[in-house]
């Protein structure tokens, strides 16, 4: 297991205690918001319910309890260090994630019987992925043949990474008309340096890192399909969660309800979609879950076959604000503080595509965070500015 370096490990870890802190604002308000969504979406009997309401009350007024069942995987959180605290007093990355574990668990979800694998948050995506703004995408790729190819790479890069907009976890917070307006320019732009990994003549494995369903994976799905078609890739390897996590994040379910939607789709979106399909048949796309996917660790603490899986591709590509925090460690980190830096534990080549909805924020030049402090919005937690980082 490869530990960060000793600088990594000295600067402070986001925790979540900060009254007004964006960290607290997920623990206090999203967390309890979410509660009361599922609730509202699936019919779930009474002992879910029960068990919706200690959940609720723990992380509202109680110390963090352990997880009451044995699922395939519930071992690893057996020997936290943060059991008995209260919530707001560990670190934001372990409090989030082991959150979602619970949710699963008082939903019966681990548990064999009627609810096993029911994705709780699945009416939400579903909504989502059958709206008619994911028509009007679909449709606007009829013009994508038409385009010159570096058109078409800049054009299917920048709708992956604002595509990472669609967080229904982050939109519990904002609501969907709270979505402010994009600020098209990037906070930072290695896109140049992303391409010229992948115009390496021994074009090799890709592999992408998904994170939400619907809006943002669809997307990153046609992205996948023009790395394969326009043989930067010769097979791409999309890491998806194992189980539903931070609400919205891509499962293989997932995968397969945006192939469905591509190949009824009409026009171009259909032929990507029996292009996908085929990929996958053929080995050329390879959907993973790794445990590791839903675990509360930075990717500094990554085991060696997922290392081994990243060592080998030509390029990793970290989509989102979560896979960021991972990437770069969930520190408070001054912005300028070089990417490079901070992500020189990972194996191999690795871009992040990310629009800005948490406090941690590297690589960025002075000038460029006097600018953007200067501006009357939270820039780092709107959601409306994004970022393009590489790290050859
Ligand atoms: O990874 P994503 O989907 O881009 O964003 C995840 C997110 O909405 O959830 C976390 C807070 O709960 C933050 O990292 C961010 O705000």
């Amino acid at each position: 297991m490869t530990r960060p370096s000793p600088a990594t490990e000295d600067r402070a870890p986001v925790v979540v205690s900060t009254a007004g802190s964006f960290a607290r604002s997920v623990l206090d308000e999203r967390h309890p918001a979410l509660i009361e969504r599922v609730r509202r979406a699936t019919p779930y009997p009474p002992e879910q319910q029960r068990a919706l309401d200690t959940l609720l009350e723990e992380i509202t007024k109680g110390e963090i309890e352990r997880l009451d069942d044995d699922a395939p995987g519930a071992e690893r959180w057996r020997h936290e260090p943060f059991y008995g605290q209260r919530w707001p007093d560990v670190p934001f990355l372990w409090a989030e994630s082991f959150f979602y574990r619970k949710l699963l668990a008082a939903l019966r979800y681990f548990t064999p019987g009627p609810w096993q694998g029911v994705d709780p948050f699945a009416p939400f995506k579903n909504a989502e992925l059958a709206s008619t703004k994911v028509d009007d995408e679909l449709s606007a790729l009829d013009r994508l043949p038409g385009l010159p190819v570096e058109e078409q790479d800049r054009t299917l890069l920048h709708s992956s990474l604002w595509g990472n907009r669609a967080d229904l976890g982050f939109q519990l917070s904002t609501g969907t008309e709270g979505l402010g307006e994009r600020v098209p320019g990037l906070v930072t732009d290695d896109s140049a340096a992303l391409w010229e990994i992948l115009a390496d003549e021994r074009s090799g494995t890709v592999c992408l890192v998904a994170d939400n369903a619907g809006p943002e994976l669809l997307p990153d799905l046609v992205l996948a399909d023009h790395l394969l078609t326009t043989g930067r890739a010769t097979s791409v390897v999309l890491h998806l969660k194992p189980y539903p996590y931070y609400v919205s994040d891509a499962t293989t379910a997932d995968v397969l309800a945006c192939l469905d939607r591509l190949s009824t789709a009409s026009g171009y979106a259909r032929d990507i979609g029996e292009r996908l399909r085929h990929a996958i048949t053929s080995g050329r796309l390879i959907p993973r879950t790794h445990p590791f996917s839903c675990a509360p660790l930075p990717y500094a603490h990554m085991p060696a076959d997922l290392r081994d899986d990243f060592a080998s591709a030509t390029l990793t590509v970290m989509k989102g604000d979560l896979n960021y925090r991972r990437l770069v460690g969930d520190r408070h980190w001054p912005a300028t503080t070089p990417f490079s830096d901070v992500t020189a534990y990972f194996p191999g080549p690795v871009a992040a595509l990310r629009t800005l909805k948490s406090d941690v924020v590297t690589g960025l030049t002075p000038d460029t965070v006097a600018r953007l402090d200067a501006g009357a919005e939270s820039w780092r937690t709107s959601g409306t500015h994004a970022l393009i980082q590489v790290r050859a």
